[in-house]
């Protein structure tokens, strides 16, 4: 591939797909470790576990609160779990009826917002995992809607997995393996550089090897602009992503850019099928599989990338483009893997 912009075809992302030696064993086809999931996003754990197995991993791990975990498991057999330490919220409930003084009431609700002392229980996993993907419907804030009362602990809410997820930002950017920033992630790092209090602090920088898959509102609040901008020079922003954070970026929409600051590929496949809540945590597990079958970031985006696209043709072709499910690309995923090999 030299410099300029050039369009993915069929024939360049086969050479994309990792080997299936058949002396193998699951870790040969590697550990993906997923940190995804919340309260409200409980499918985007499901969608983009599942996705990294479809796409040929060995072996992934899903870290997320205990409610995320078990409602998984209900799902699929096929994810390992590894439930994290939430905490508690503690709030206070004033009752207008009663005087002051007896009048407050201390109750407990689970919001499901992971303790920062989860991040000792990461330790392990993290040396194991051969690709870490983080972000995909981790909530980096509880919303308040769910509370009929709040008052001296709305900062405890309002800050809901920030903590977990600055610790965490902090081990991952010596990481060596791959590692891929997705949805909340990306908001959460975004929330850190423009509008955190502690704004004017340096963040960690990425690992190494990371990828960055933000759609074009997610991209304009990591660079701070407007999301038009970026949608009338869409080549151009995913450059200076790239260049500022080192990182691979997908930034996601019809016709998908991959760069690493220096290769710029342009997606042809997929349709309006995709927009579909769901169908980018279903990218970020497909990219996660690829990554941890020994993919470069730039080779696993491009191939995700392409590889999704295809998924959602094939299921469009089937299903309509009105009535495809970000799940249903779950089921997908083998025919557009078959189609490649067939090539
Ligand atoms: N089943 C689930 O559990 C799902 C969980 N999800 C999670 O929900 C969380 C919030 O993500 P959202 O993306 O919904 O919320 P965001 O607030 O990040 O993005 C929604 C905003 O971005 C804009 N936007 C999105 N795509 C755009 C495009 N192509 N061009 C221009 N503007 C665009 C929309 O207009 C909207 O204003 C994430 O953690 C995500 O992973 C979603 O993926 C939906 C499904
Ligand atoms: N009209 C479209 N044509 C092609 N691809 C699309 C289209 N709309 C969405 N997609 C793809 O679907 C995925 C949507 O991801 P995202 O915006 O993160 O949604 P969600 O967070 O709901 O999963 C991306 O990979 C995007 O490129």
């Amino acid at each position: 591939m030299d410099g300029k912009m050039k369009t993915l075809t069929q024939e360049y992302i086969k050479t994309l797909l990792p080997n299936r030696p058949q002396d193998s064993h699951k870790l040969s086809f590697g550990h993906v470790l997923n940190i995804a999931g919340s309260l409200h996003y409980r499918g985007a754990a499901y969608l983009s576990s599942i996705a990294a197995m479809r796409v040929g991993a060995g072996y992934v791990t899903l870290a997320s609160s205990p409610g995320v975990c078990q409602s998984v498991s209900t799902l699929t057999p096929n994810i390992v779990m590894h439930p994290l330490l939430t905490r508690p919220i503690i709030y206070a409930e004033i009752n207008p009826n009663v005087e002051e003084s007896v009048s407050i009431e201390l109750q407990s609700i689970d919001t499901e917002s992971i303790d920062e002392k989860a991040l000792l229980q990461l330790d392990d996993k993290l040396k194991q995992a051969n690709v870490i993907s983080v972000g995909s419907g981790l909530s980096i804030a509880q919303s308040k809607d769910q509370f009929t009362v709040t008052m001296a602990t709305e900062d405890v809410i309002a800050e809901g997995n920030h903590g977990f997820f600055f610790g965490l930002l902090a081990k991952l950017h010596t990481c060596q393996q791959s590692v891929i920033f997705d949805a909340d992630a990306l908001n959460f790092i975004s929330h850190l550089l423009h509008h955190s209090k502690n704004s004017h602090q340096s963040i960690p920088s990425l690992p190494i090897k990371s990828i960055i898959t933000p759609h074009p509102k997610e991209l304009a609040r990591l660079l701070n602009i407007d999301v038009n901008d970026i949608q009338n020079n869409r080549a151009h922003y995913a450059k200076i992503a790239a260049k500022q954070f080192g990182a691979t970026v997908v930034l996601k929409g019809k016709n998908s850019i991959i760069t690493d600051g220096e290769y710029t590929l342009i997606n042809p496949t997929g349709n309006s099928a995709l927009a579909k809540a769901g169908s980018g945590d279903v990218l970020t597990g497909i990219i996660s599989g690829f990554c941890a079958q020994g993919v470069s970031p730039l080779n696993a985006a491009c191939l995700g990338v392409y590889l999704h696209g295809l998924t959602g043709d094939l299921a469009a072709k089937e299903l309509s483009e009105y009535s495809v499910l970000a799940s249903d690309l779950l089921d997908y995923i083998p025919k557009a893997i078959k189609q490649l090999l067939r090539q």
